[in-house]
C-alpha cells in the first residue's frame, strides 16, 4: 500500500468539531479504510535461536549473492508477498531488529570516498515513507531565531556555504535537503567553529539533522586519523571473526528505543559513502544481536541510556576513550534519569526545554558555548491547525469513531494517557474493523518494532499510543493527531500536548490536531489557551473565559502572552536576547529579518580554531 498522501487529505480536512455527531452508518472500509491486520504472531515471536537457525539454514540453501538478504526473506516468509512489499522499511522485513538495518560497510581499499550501492541507495534515500518537505516552509521560516550567551554564530544560507564535507553535501542533495531549516543554518556555522552547543526548536523542523550534519561532516574529514581499527566487512563472521571493541567518535543519547533506531536511520544516510560506521543499541532487543554490530566497529553510536550503561559496564566491549562529540538529544526529557553527570559536550535541546536541562548545560557545557532557540520553548506552529472538542469521558469512544468516520481516511496518531486505556482503545477500534496497531511501554520489543512499522507503512494507518511514542517520532504524512486524552499537569502538561500534536504537520507540511476536552482537563484550559492565540488558532466558546483579560484573539500582541517555560536566561539576562534574525531567507520567507547579515553586530572573534574533525576544548573525552 503506499504511503497516504498528505496534502490532498489535509485539504478534505473539514473542522473537526463538526464531526462527532455524525454517526456512522458505514464499515471503515465502505468509507475507504484499509483492512485490519492481525498481529503476525508466527513471525514476531520466534525465539532469537529459531530466527538463527532459519538464518542459517538460508545461508546454506542461498546460491552466492547476499546472504543477509535470503535470510531476512526467509524469516519473513510466512507473511503474504503483500505484506511482505508494504513492510519493508529501508530494507528491513517483519521481524528483523531495527538495529540490524544495514549500513554502509566500508572497506580499505575504497580511498577517500566509497563508491556507490545503488540497491543500499534505494534503501536509505529512496523510500516512500520518509519525511518530505511541504510546502509551508513559510510559517516555519518566519519564526525569530534567539541567540543566548556570550557566544554570537552568523547564520548560513545555504548547505553549499556551511563548508561541508563533498560527501556530506552529495547525501544532503541524495536525502532531498535543498534549504537548511533555521535551527541548521545556526548549528552548522557552530560546531563548525568548534562551539559546544544547546540547541531548541519547533517540532518537526530537523533537529536531528541539525546536530548530524555538522558532527558527522567535521568527523568525515577526520575519520581515518581517529577510527578505531575494524575487520574487514567481507569477511567478518559474527561470533567467529575476531571481534573489535566498539570505541565512537560521536555519541549521541535519547529517551526512548522509538527514538533511537529513528536517528539511527537518518545516520546511517549521512554516513553513506564514509568509514564512519553507526550502530544503535537499546533495550528490549537481543544483547548478542546489538553486540554483532559492535563488533564489526563502531564510529557513531546511538544509544538509550539504559542499554549504554550495560555497554560501559564491558569495557573490553565499549570504550569511550575515542570521543569527540556528544549529543543528548530530548535533554529535557534525559534529565530526570540520573544521566547528568555523564553528559557533557554539546546538547541539542528538544522541542522545549526546560530549567533542568537548561541548568545541566550551563554546568556541564564550555563556558563560552552557544544557546539557540528558535522560536519560543515549546511553541508549535501554524501549519498544525488545533481543534479542541468538548467531549464527556463516558461518550470519548464514540466520538472517536464518529471523528474517524467523518473524515477522509488518512493516517492518524491518538494519544491516551495510560497503558490500560492504550489497549481498551486499540480493542475498541480494532472490535469496529478500523485498521490500527499501538503501543505502550509494557509491549514486547518486537511488537513496539512491528507496531511502529507497520504504521511506518500505513498498513495500519491508525496508531494508538501512550507517551511514549510522542517525543520525536517522524512519519511521513500523518496527518491528523488525536488527544482521546489530553495530557494533565501530571501528564507532562502543555509541553506534552505540543510533542504530541507535532507529530504532524512537519517540515512545512499541514496537519491538523483534535482535542477531546473536559472538566477534567480544565488545569491544563489557562495554557491550552495562550497556545492556541499564540498561532491564531479558534478558541472554542467553553474556553473563551480562559482568554488573558484585555486581549483580542487573531489581533492581540503574541509576545505579551505569558507562558511558564520561557528562557530564565532571557528574564535574567535582562533583555540580553539577540533577536529577530530568521536566518531562514532561503526557505522563501520574507521576514524582513537579516538572516545572517549584520545584524548580529560584532562577531565574537572567538572561532574556536578547530581544523575538521578536531575537537573543541575542555570537552568530555577530549
Ligand atoms: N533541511 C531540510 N530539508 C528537508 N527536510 C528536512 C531538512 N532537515 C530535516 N528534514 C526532515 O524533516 C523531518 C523532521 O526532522 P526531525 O525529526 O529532525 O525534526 P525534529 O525537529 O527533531 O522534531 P521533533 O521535535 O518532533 O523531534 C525529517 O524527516 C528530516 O529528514
Amino acid at each position: 500500500m503506499s504511503a497516504w498522501a498528505t496534502e490532498d487529505l489535509a485539504n478534505a480536512l473539514p473542522a473537526a468539531n463538526e464531526a462527532t455527531s455524525t454517526a456512522p452508518t458505514r464499515t471503515p472500509q465502505e468509507h475507504g479504510w484499509a483492512e485490519k491486520q492481525n498481529y503476525n504472531y508466527a513471525v514476531y515471536n520466534k525465539s532469537n535461536k529459531e530466527i538463527a537457525d532459519q538464518r542459517a539454514a538460508s545461508k546454506q540453501t542461498a546460491l552466492g549473492g547476499d546472504t543477509d538478504h535470503v535470510a531476512i526473506r526467509e524469516s519473513a516468509s510466512e507473511l503474504p508477498d503483500s505484506q511482505l512489499a508494504g513492510d519493508a522499511v529501508g530494507g528491513l522485513q517483519p521481524g528483523d531488529w531495527s538495529s540490524n538495518a544495514a549500513v554502509y560497510e566500508w572497506q580499505e581499499e575504497f580511498g577517500d570516498v566509497g563508491p556507490r550501492f545503488p540497491e543500499l541507495e534505494q534503501q536509505l534515500f529512496g523510500s516512500e515513507f520518509h519525511v518530505k518537505m511541504g510546502l509551508d516552509f513559510k510559517n516555519i521560516a518566519e519564526i525569530s531565531v534567539y541567540q543566548e550567551g556570550v557566544v554570537r554564530i552568523q547564520p548560513v544560507l545555504s548547505f553549499a556555504e556551511a563548508g561541508l564535507h563533498p560527501v556530506m553535501l552529495d547525501n544532503i542533495k541524495l536525502a532531498g535537503y535543498r534549504v537548511p531549516t533555521p535551527i541548521q543554518a545556526y548549528t552548522m556555522p557552530a560546531v563548525h567553529q568548534g562551539y559546544d552547543l544547546v540547541a531548541c526548536a519547533q517540532t518537526g523542523s530537523g533537529k536531528t539533522a541539525a546536530f548530524l550534519i555538522p558532527i558527522l561532516s567535521k568527523l568525515m574529514g577526520k575519520a581515518k586519523k581517529l577510527a578505531a581499527p575494524r575487520p574487514n566487512p567481507a569477511t567478518f563472521i559474527p561470533g567467529v571473526s575476531q571481534a573489535v571493541r566498539a570505541e565512537p567518535l560521536l555519541l549521541i543519547v535519547c529517551p526512548t528505543r522509538e527514538l533511537a533506531t529513528q536517528i539511527f536511520d537518518e545516520t546511517r544516510r549521512f554516513c553513506y559513502r564514509t568509514m564512519l560506521r553507526p550502530c544503535c543499541i537499546y533495550g528490549g532487543s537481543p544483547i548478542p544481536e546489538q553486540l554483532n554490530q559492535l563488533a564489526k566497529g563502531c564510529d557513531v553510536l546511538i544509544a538509550t541510556p539504559g542499554r549504554l550503561c550495560d555497554f560501559i559496564d564491558r569495557p573490553h566491549i565499549l570504550s569511550l576513550n575515542r570521543l569527540r562529540y556528544m549529543v543528548i538529544d530530548e535533554a529535557d526529557e534525559m534529565v530526570g534519569a540520573d544521566w547528568d553527570q555523564e553528559l557533557k559536550k554539546i546538547m541539542s535541546g528538544g522541542a522545549t526545554f526546560n530549567k533542568a536541562a537548561r541548568d545541566l548545560a550551563n554546568h556541564h557545557l564550555a563556558m563560552d558555548h552557544c544557546k539557540i532557540r528558535v522560536g519560543r520553548a515549546g511553541s508549535t506552529h501554524k501549519n498544525i491547525k488545533q481543534d479542541i472538542v468538548w467531549v464527556e469521558s463516558s461518550q470519548k469512544k464514540k466520538a472517536l469513531i464518529d471523528l474517524l468516520m467523518s473524515l477522509p481516511p488518512a493516517r492518524t496518531m491518538i494519544f491516551v494517557n495510560s497503558k490500560r486505556g492504550c489497549d481498551e482503545v486499540d480493542d475498541y477500534l480494532f472490535n469496529l474493523n478500523m485498521p490500527c496497531t499501538s503501543i505502550h511501554s509494557d509491549r514486547t520489543q518486537r511488537e513496539r518494532e512491528d507496531s511502529i512499522r507497520s504504521f511506518r507503512t500505513a498498513r495500519c494507518p491508525i496508531l494508538i499510543a501512550t507517551p511514549v511514542a510522542a517525543r520525536g517520532l517522524d512519519i511521513a504524512n500523518v496527518v491528523h493527531v488525536i488527544n482521546y486524552d489530553l495530557p494533565s499537569n501530571s501528564h507532562g502538561g502543555i509541553e506534552e500536548y505540543m510533542h504530541r500534536i507535532g507529530r504532524t504537520g512537519r517540515i512545512g507540511n499541514h496537519g491538523l490536531a483534535t482535542s477531546f476536552y473536559n472538566e477534567r482537563d480544565s488545569d491544563l484550559g489557562e495554557m491550552l489557551v495562550k497556545t492556541l492565540l499564540e498561532t491564531n488558532q479558534e478558541i472554542p466558546d467553553f474556553l473563551t473565559d480562559l482568554i488573558p483579560e484585555g486581549f483580542v484573539p487573531g489581533q492581540g500582541d503574541v509576545s505579551t502572552l505569558k507562558f511558564e517555560m520561557d528562557s530564565d536566561d532571557e528574564a535574567e539576562a535582562g533583555g540580553d536576547t539577540s533577536a529577530d534574525a530568521a536566518g531562514g531567507g532561503a526557505w522563501g520567507a520574507t521576514t524582513g529579518a537579516t538572516g545572517g547579515g549584520d545584524a548580529w553586530g560584532a562577531n565574537t572573534g572567538a572561532t574556536g580554531g578547530d581544523a575538521w574533525g578536531a575537537t573543541s576544548g575542555g570537552g568530555w573525552g577530549a
